[in-house]
């Protein structure tokens, strides 16, 4: 079958069209795919299904053409991915299956419709995930640390630890998962790790980044995380709206947030096409 590969922020994905939903994909499919050695290599997999093709996506056919199906790479479906949308949205316009009405493109998620707005000449494609909801207190564990954090509901759970003073970003060790609280958490979680940054031209705050995410252990990029940590800095600010530029290791997003909105906005790349054996791949 026919792949592309893309990613946003170095958040990188396989995208698979089908837009009549006739694959089975399956968990172990989707980890093959995503097997950096043995496979395409990727943090998750977007299949491109016509929303009316889709029983989670039928009810929103008349808003959105286009459903993306996100797994992660351990095969898990999750609600919301906000580079995966952006990425999406980049290979539905370079194919030609859509075309933006007035510079905006719907896409039908887990976690509803979203706006895609694509830059013009700048390579930025910009999501609008709605404001995120903040919850309750957490904490992550991580090695000998207990971090607190902030329950942040983005369409998909996050957990947003700021790192308090004494403990160094870049040195945290994520190549475990963190440990965090599964009666606040049932079905998982994503975790952010956060360092305040010097301020920068154009946002109202500036911070680091780094993210644990479930089903896909650290990935260079989150959109869906920047957003939860956006929400808590500028809540942390005592704002309700602002610029948040969010340094990530593959890059810099910038979120734009009011009560109602939260427009997430970076790069948006595709870098490969090809033909894959899907059943080959998973034996
Ligand atoms: N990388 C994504 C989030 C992908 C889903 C997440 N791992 C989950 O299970 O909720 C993003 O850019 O938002």
């Amino acid at each position: 079958m026919q792949f592309s590969k893309g990613h946003g922020t170095g958040n990188d994905f396989v995208l698979l069209p089908d837009p009549d939903s006739q694959l089975d994909l399956t968990p172990s499919m989707v980890s093959a795919l995503c097997d950096r050695r043995r496979g395409i290599g990727a943090d998750g997999v977007l299949r491109v299904v016509r929303a009316a093709k889709h029983p989670e996506a039928v009810e929103h056919a008349g808003t959105a053409e286009w459903f993306m199906d996100y797994r992660n790479s351990d095969g898990s479906v999750a609600e919301m991915c906000g580079n995966g949308v952006r990425v999406f949205t980049r290979y539905l316009i370079s194919t030609g299956l859509a075309d933006p009405v007035g510079g905006t493109l719907p896409i039908a998620t887990r976690a509803g419709v979203v706006r895609a707005v694509v830059g013009e000449g700048d390579g930025q494609i910009s999501v609008d995930l709605r404001a995120p909801r903040i919850g309750g207190n957490g904490v992550a564990t991580l090695g000998g640390l207990t971090l607190a954090g902030t329950a942040v509901d983005c369409g998909n759970p996050h957990l947003v630890c700021v790192l308090p003073a004494s403990v160094d970003l870049a040195g945290l060790d994520l190549t475990r998962p963190p440990g965090f609280d599964p009666a606040l958490f049932p079905s998982g979680v994503n975790v952010e790790f956060v360092a305040s940054a010097p301020p920068v031209d154009g946002a109202d705050l500036h911070v680091l980044m780094r993210v644990y995410e479930r089903g896909s252990a650290e990935t260079m990029s989150c959109g869906s995380g920047t957003c939860a940590v956006a929400a808590v800095a500028l809540r942390d600010a005592g704002r309700t709206s602002g610029v948040v530029a969010v340094d990530v290791p593959g890059g810099r997003l910038t979120v734009t947030m009011d009560e109602r909105s939260c427009w997430l906005a970076g790069p948006a790349v595709l870098v490969a096409d090809g033909e894959i054996n899907l059943t080959g791949l998973a034996g």
